[in-house]
């Protein structure tokens, strides 16, 4: 997914998101520094670097949590770059517009519930954020709920009546139950989500997130705690996600594992600011990364086989069963 046509990364000609200029400051603390990356349709983007680097900042900005103290985030639907539009809705006081194909999103302007149910992005958090008390597949209608209320006519009356409610309701209870199987959970969808051990918690949020049909999926730390095994199993749930839906994926992961299987482009950030901006590959080799990595200054310094391997993991797992999780 990562050749380039015309000397430029396949990710800048069809920019999903565009992260431009992107300043986040804290009393006197800048979290994240002038910082612009592109997610491209289709990709799956990494952000990764060091503890404190200003990574789940950047995620608060996108994904409407934070108000960034400067800088634009472009979400676009429908194919290319849209920069007439993209210009005519900056210059406007307008937080989307309409087009014959698509459509262009200031997601800066846009409060969070917006962002999600309207551009289209779903994030799954750090911390595990599930209903504990509700079965899985509870917790994946309850993520549809605002699709069913619309499909209601936010009437009491619709609820019961409207055969739009009725498909809208069907529907909501056919996704479900198809991302339940997708992430190997469809034998727990009666089971209290609590009871869930810590990966299948994990898998359930990503079908929560997915019952939503995000174009963008945000995940901060997937892998975190999960063991070898749950890792590549992961691995394949993204890719599957990938491959099936052509959603689009930017997320956080200190796991290497992870990062560098399955990763077309990697965005490095320390200190708030961008250090690397490449293929994984690329990425893996670069001095700076490794630097940072180690929190040293000088890069000709750097001889650390273990930050080494780290970064080349990816490289050598082994492929786990099949492409589907
Ligand atoms: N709400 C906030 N108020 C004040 N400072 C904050 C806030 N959120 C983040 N920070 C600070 O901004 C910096 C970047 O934090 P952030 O959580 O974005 O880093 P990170 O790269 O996600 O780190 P980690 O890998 O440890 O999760 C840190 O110094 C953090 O203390």
């Amino acid at each position: 997914m990562n050749v380039t046509t015309t000397n430029q990364h396949r990710w800048e000609n069809d920019p999903l998101l565009t992260v431009e200029h992107l300043t986040m400051r804290f009393g006197g603390l800048t979290a994240v520094d002038d910082l612009s990356f592109t997610v491209g349709r289709g990709d799956i983007t990494a952000l990764i670097g060091p503890n404190g680097a200003g990574k789940t900042t950047v995620f608060n900005c996108v994904t409407g949590f934070y108000k960034p103290t400067e800088g634009r985030i472009v979400m676009r639907h429908g194919p290319g770059r849209r920069s007439e539009a993209v210009e005519e809705l900056t210059a406007s006081a307008g937080r989307y517009s309409r087009q014959d194909d698509g459509a262009v999103f200031l997601l800066e302007r846009m409060p969070d519930f917006t962002i999600s149910r309207t551009a289209k992005v779903a994030r799954t958090f750090q911390n595990i954020r599930l209903f504990g008390g509700m079965t899985c597949l509870e917790n994946l209608l309850v993520a549809q709920h605002n699709s069913l209320m619309k499909a209601s006519g936010f009437s009491f009356a619709g609820l019961l009546n409207l055969p739009s409610y009725r498909s809208a309701a069907e529907g909501a209870k056919e996704r479900a139950i198809y991302w339940l199987e997708q992430c190997r959970l469809i034998h727990r969808a009666d089971d209290p989500a609590a009871d869930l051990p810590y990966g299948d918690q994990r898998r359930l949020e990503i079908a929560r997130s997915m019952c939503s049909e995000p174009h963008l999926l945000c995940l901060d730390e997937p892998a975190a705690g999960l063991n070898p095994r749950e890792s590549a199993e992961l691995n394949d749930l993204l890719q599957f996600i990938r491959a099936e839906t052509g959603t689009s994926i930017l997320l956080i992961e200190h796991d290497m594992g992870v990062v560098m299987k399955i990763s077309d482009h990697v965005v490095v950030l320390d200190y708030g600011c961008k250090i690397a901006d490449e293929t994984a590959e690329a990425v893996r080799n670069d001095p700076k990364v490794i630097a940072a990595y180690l929190g040293v200054d000088d890069e000709s310094e750097i001889d650390d086989e273990e930050i080494r391997a780290d970064l080349h993991r990816g490289e050598t797992q082994p492929d786990t069963q099949g492409d589907k999780a």
